[in-house]
């Protein structure tokens, strides 16, 4: 792989015959050999990525009493805001606040024998003096699944696998989520985490980024490469299900975030493209598939087929302290065996 990051131009899929055909070579090879792309012709303006940069400087900006008083410590759906240092990746602090969001939904508690992921269903938490932030950020949420439909069906048939394989798995109550993120800068321990090396649990990710850079890929050698900001281009990179979908012929990336030098602010907004908590990922089928490997065998890291098994693996290793104070059954059953 050379040091670039491909770039894919969605608008392709609308052209002539051959601009399709060269967007399908291109998806293949990004999705196969790298995992990770710029994406353009999307369709998203720059007044609307303006827009909703402003309204997360906005709320970053607030009181941190504010921002404290939607924590998702008061969560049990791991919904609101989560101070700088009470995050964990790879088992190390990262050093980033954020915001977490989701489709805006009543309270689901699981019964004793339904699966505890449904617990992730439930409302947002928002901030009372920053209205125009629930409206920016699920309006981002619902351009973004447009953007992320046709991307994910492109991206099946670049692979020569039925476009539509998976619409039924996103169909009614897909788990969508929006993180709004702030790097503060470097922590005093140096260790330079704004967020460890991970992958994202879902299908696809499409992130938006500042200006500042810090975010890396990890290449197949082991190394990490630098993802520098493309006005205009979000970055899309393959989560988990991808691989379980494609028997691990396409993997799921792992990535980072380099926290920007000393008190320099860092902002990006990923959305994640997510399917119904209760979707079971069955293997698509396409040509290759014969040469697909298989997942990624990682006892730290198992891959669920059933999506929400995998999703709530990921909070509750991320956030152990959500997990403490509401779930200490899901912690018991051994939904957190990943300690990672
Ligand atoms: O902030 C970024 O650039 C990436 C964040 C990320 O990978 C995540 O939150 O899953
Ligand atoms: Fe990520």
């Amino acid at each position: 792989m050379t040091n670039e990051l491909p770039l894919i131009d969605l608008a392709a899929a609308t052209g002539d015959p051959e601009a399709r055909a060269r967007l399908r070579d291109s998806l293949h090879s990004a999705a196969r050999d790298v995992g990770f792309f710029h994406l353009v012709g999307h369709g998203v303006r720059a007044a609307e990525t303006d827009a909703l940069m402003r309204a997360v400087r906005a709320f970053f900006a607030l009181p941190e009493a504010e921002r404290f008083a939607i924590s998702n410590l008061n969560s049990p759906h791991f919904r609101g805001y989560t101070r700088v240092g009470d995050e964990r990746t790879g088992g190390s602090q990262d050093w980033r606040d954020q915001l977490d969001i989701g489709a805006e939904r009543a309270a689901r508690v699981p019964g004793p024998d339904e699966p505890g992921y449904w617990w992730l269903e439930g409302p947002n938490q928002w901030p009372a003096s920053l209205p125009e932030l629930r409206t920016a950020a699920l309006g981002w949420v619902d351009r973004l699944s447009a953007v992320a439909r046709r991307l994910l069906r492109e991206l099946l048939a670049a692979i020569g696998a039925p476009r539509t394989f998976y619409d039924g798995a996103f169909a009614e109550r897909p788990h969508l989520h929006l993180k709004l993120v702030r790097y503060p800068g470097s922590a005093p321990d140096g260790a330079g985490q704004g967020v460890g090396a991970h992958k994202d649990y879902g299908f696809l990710t499409l992130l938006l980024q500042d200006g500042v850079g810090g975010l890396q890929v990890e290449t197949r050698d082991g190394s990490f490469l630098d993802v520098p900001p493309m006005p205009g281009a979000f970055v899309v990179n393959l989560g988990e299900l991808l691989e379980v979908a494609t028997r691990g012929y396409l993997k799921a990336t792992n990535h980072r975030v380099v926290s920007p030098p000393g008190s320099r602010e860092r902002f990006s907004v990923p959305f994640f493209y997510n399917p119904r908590l209760d979707a079971r990922i069955e293997p698509v089928p396409f040509p290759h598939a014969h040469l697909a490997p298989g997942v990624t065998e990682d006892p730290a890291n198992p891959l669920f087929a059933e999506y929400g098994r995998n999703e709530i693996k990921g909070w509750v290793r991320a956030h152990p302290a959500v997990a403490r104070r509401h779930h200490a059954e899901l912690i018991d059953t051994g939904l957190a065996a990943a300690s990672g």
